[in-house]
């Protein structure tokens, strides 16, 4: 399998190369050259199966020969080990024919663990057999950071800075990041919000003096691998309910649109989704874009779910690109628009591919904590506010026939004052973190400008 670039005019790569890569080098994300497949038997198949064995069917066309069987294998078993549940992501019914896939049982509490962990051991067994080093800078709106600081601390192949905006973290996601004594990861405190760390992050990468200089690499979902990882749980938890002799739907809670469209990736290699739908925050360009094909920013209003503060979605990308019959030239164009003029204009056909293939909804911060109260009450479901706004839009989306499965992307113990205040009950964290108040933090505060935070990781690496 070989993988292209989003904007057409960057090298083709295989798999440990776009792995390793992160950002193309004209600007573009990196994708399969082709959709892979899977049959309705090697589908049905998956019934009853363990998660790592799934995981295993799923990615193994996409990466090729990069690992050898036993070794992928192996990757996959220690990446899991961590998960707190057998299942590793559990469904748990709602209601008659309402799901949610709980995703928040890895070492750092959200679903990012499900693909960082994996990211983690695939680099250092690829690093250690290409004897190399690499920085890796990645971006944050509060879970990504955490995650990935877990899965790198400690690495010799790897320096890991993690820039999250000031003040508009949880508690609790700051805490996992600025607590780690591990000298090989940074938390860099930016003044901004998510979408000022992310452009500074691509910034970087577009940096090539920069980028070759200090061997930088992502884990952010502008690495491929990132959301290759997330497909395998639609395909385990549709499985669950009956596919492929029966459709099921998702409804995904939406920031930079990576695990949605990790979703569109499962519906592509065969998997039976009927709705795609986006949850947002009142953060809402994807719902706007949905219905008037206006993909416009605006500013980040802070809300309760603040990993999906977000406007600026960088895995719609990926989607455009295909809604452009894979066009590079056409991308490059609308990408370079909204970066400059701050907003650009899908054409019909591609509105009308979009609309053909997902659903979207909007969740105000009230309806956000008026769910997690009405959950709590009716179903004793304590919800994180992210997968509340995805609660609330699924509610508003389904059939009353097909399945859906909403994706609770958190444990609301990360967010315990907007969950306290909106039902009353303090969600406890788990016994291994019961500590994480009391530990030292060490961060550093940093000017969001592209030399501010360029000349802090030099000095700190010595490049
Ligand atoms: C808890 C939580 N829910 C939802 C999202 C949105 O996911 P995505 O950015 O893949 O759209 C995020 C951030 O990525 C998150 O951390
Ligand atoms: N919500 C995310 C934002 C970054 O998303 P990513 O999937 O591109 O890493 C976070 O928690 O940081």
């Amino acid at each position: 399998m070989k993988y292209i670039s989003t904007r057409g005019q960057a090298p083709e790569l295989t798999f440990e190369e776009a792995m390793l890569t992160g950002l193309a080098r004209d600007g573009g994300l990196y994708v399969p050259e082709t959709w892979p497949t899977l049959s309705v038997d090697e589908i049905a198949g998956f019934a009853g199966q363990k998660y790592e064995d799934v995981a295993f069917a799923v990615m193994k066309p996409f990466i090729g020969d990069t690992f050898s069987d036993a070794e992928f294998r192996e990757i996959l078993a220690k990446s899991y080990a961590s998960f707190e549940h057998d299942a590793r992501c559990p469904l748990v019914q709602l209601d008659e024919n309402h799901f949610l896939l709980e995703l928040f049982h890895g070492p750092t509490l959200a679903f990012k663990d499900v693909a960082m962990q994996l990211i983690g051991q695939m680099f250092e067994v690829a690093l250690k057999r290409r004897g190399e080093t690499v920085t890796i800078v990645g971006a944050t709106s509060g879970d990504t950071g955490s995650a990935a600081m877990e899965a790198f601390k400690g690495l010799d192949a790897v320096n890991l800075f993690i820039m999250y905006p000031h003040g508009r973290v949880s508690d609790v996601q700051r805490l996992q990041m600025t607590t780690p004594s591990e000298s090989n990861v940074h938390a860099l405190a930016v003044d901004g919000d998510f979408d000022t760390c992310q452009a500074l992050l691509k910034d970087m990468f577009n940096d090539f003096e920069f980028r070759d200089g200090v061997k930088l690499a992502g884990v952010n979902s502008i690495n491929w691998a990132r959301v290759l990882a997330q497909v395998v749980y639609y395909f385990t938890s549709a499985v669950a309910l009956g596919a492929p002799h029966r459709k099921v739907s998702f409804t995904v809670p939406t920031g930079n649109f990576g695990d949605i469209f990790a979703g569109y990736v499962a519906k592509r290699m065969g998997l039976p989704i009927d709705r795609l739908v986006i949850a947002t925050n009142q953060n809402d360009i994807l719902h706007r874009t949905m219905e008037s094909g206006d993909h416009a920013k605006t500013g980040v209003t802070p809300s309760i779910s603040p990993s999906m503060d977000i406007q600026v979605s960088s895995n719609f990308e990926r989607l455009v690109f295909d809604l452009y019959d894979r066009e590079g030239l056409a991308v490059a164009q609308l990408f370079d628009a909204l970066k400059t003029d701050g907003n650009f204009a899908l054409s019909q056909g591609a509105l009308g591919k979009l609309r053909d293939e997902f659903d979207s909804g909007r969740c105000s911060e009230g309806e956000t904590s008026a769910t997690i109260k009405s959950m709590a009450a009716r179903t004793g479901e304590i919800l994180c506010p992210h997968s509340a706004v995805g609660v609330k839009v699924a509610n508003e989306h389904r059939d009353g026939a097909t399945p859906m499965i909403t994706l609770a992307t958190a444990h609301p113990a990360k967010f315990p004052a907007a969950v306290k205040d909106a039902c009353g009950i303090h969600p406890e964290l788990p016994p291994r973190m019961a500590d994480l108040f009391d530990r030292d933090e060490r961060f550093t505060r940093v000017d969001g400008t592209l030399d501010a935070v360029t000349k802090l990781i030099k000095d700190r690496i010595g490049a």
